[in-house]
């Protein structure tokens, strides 16, 4: 298979979902990037993506296919890059399937299936085995993974370990050992995904906490940052952005200057993490890729507050900037404008 670097083919599974859909949107807007397939569940029939995303202005050639794994031989022929937007258990099943159809694909997995590395972890979490692949798949939070560009999966981090471990990694060193972060964020109920069910149903959500004490983000937010915390999400009646708030302790010789030092050290080449001087609201973050973090400290006692579009730079951005790493473009390419070539050339 011969792969234009300016042109690379993509697939993006569960395109007629939620982050699936921004997904296609993002890389049909990247220069680098040509999605040239689009799949759905199995269920229904060919339909134009437009038709369910008017918003969106797909273009009409962007047909979402019903999978059936009949397609598969033609598939992994004409891309090189596949997007998995699926269920955990989905993911499980098709990634093997793919990487045997053929093993120079990338897979970028938005699920949960292969983020946790302790086996028992995962299957308490999710309730199944994880399935056994021959490299190990690294876990892409994206302004801290380097990624060498031949991995066969990478995993894309859940929507609430992504905007924990961006606020709270570059602080660990300055946090007391005996502190726990607690951590409380609201999401929309975009969240939850397209599919409507009597709890994210729109006239029944108001605001409540939910998988109190029992989460799987809980493990993955630990596996992060490599020590305990305590998690809450809380269902919000909006339609997308989690909010999260954040309470640790830090050492006692700690200031707010070393708090602010540590986040200017850590995300000076970050343009997707924006260090604020007051809480982000979910208005400033919707619809955009980046997490912006803002932090008091009163004594020891440390409070972060913490955004993100859970469909962005929770689920569909970063999958797109940790592709960007990939192939050794900029993060942000596609996801931010860029300053136009000086000499009217092109993107390579
Ligand atoms: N929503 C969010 O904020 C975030 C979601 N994620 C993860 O991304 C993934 C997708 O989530 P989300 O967009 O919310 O989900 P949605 O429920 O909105 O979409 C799911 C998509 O998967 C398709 N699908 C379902 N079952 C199968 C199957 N067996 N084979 C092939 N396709 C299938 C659906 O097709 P159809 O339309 O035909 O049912 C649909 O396109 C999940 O793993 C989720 O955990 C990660 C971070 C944030
Ligand atoms: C509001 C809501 O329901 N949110 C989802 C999290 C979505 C996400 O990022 O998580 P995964 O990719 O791990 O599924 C939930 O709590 O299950």
């Amino acid at each position: 298979m011969v792969v234009s670097n300016a042109n690379i083919a993509c697939a993006v599974f569960g395109a007629s979902g939620y982050s699936g859909a921004e997904l296609v949107r993002l890389l049909n807007q990247h220069p680098n990037f040509n999605v040239s397939a689009v799949f759905s569940s199995s269920a229904g029939s060919a339909k134009p993506l437009a038709e369910l995303y008017p918003q969106y202005q797909f273009p009409g050639h962007l047909i979402l296919q019903p999978w059936h794994s009949d397609l598969l031989p033609q598939l992994v022929q004409q891309v090189r890059v596949v997007f998995l937007a699926l269920p955990h258990e989905a993911s499980t099943e098709l990634v093997p399937e793919l990487l045997a159809a053929n093993s120079e694909l990338t897979i970028f997995d938005l699920s949960g299936a292969f983020r946790l590395q302790d086996e028992t972890a995962h299957a308490q979490a999710y309730g199944f085995d994880q399935p056994k692949l021959a490299q190990p798949v690294p876990y892409g939070l994206a302004e801290w993974c380097q990624l060498q560009g031949n991995e066969p999966v990478v995993a894309v981090p859940g929507c609430y370990p992504t905007v924990a471990a961006l606020a709270l990694k570059p602080l660990l060193p300055l946090l007391s050992e005996q502190s726990t972060p607690i951590i409380n964020a609201v999401s929309g109920v975009s969240g939850a995904g397209r599919k409507a069910s009597l709890t994210t149903h729109f006239c029944e959500v108001s605001l409540q906490a939910y998988g109190v004490g029992t989460h799987r983000h809980t493990p993955e937010i630990a596996q992060s940052l490599q020590r305990p915390v305590v998690f809450t999400p809380h269902l919000g009646n909006f339609p997308r952005g989690i909010v999260a708030t954040i309470y640790a302790q830090t050492n006692a010789d700690v200031s707010l200057a070393d708090i602010n030092h540590a986040y200017q050290q850590a995300y000076t080449d970050a343009p997707l993490v924006r260090l604020r001087n007051q809480p982000p609201a979910i208005n400033d973050v919707a619809n955009t890729p980046f997490c912006d973090i803002y932090a008091h400290l009163s004594g020891t006692q440390l409070i972060l507050c913490a955004a993100i579009d859970n469909l962005l730079k929770g689920a569909a951005a970063q999958a797109v900037q940790l592709a960007n790493l990939y192939f050794a473009k900029p993060a942000s390419r596609g996801l931010l404008p860029e300053p136009a070539p000086a000499s009217g050339g092109q993107h390579e």
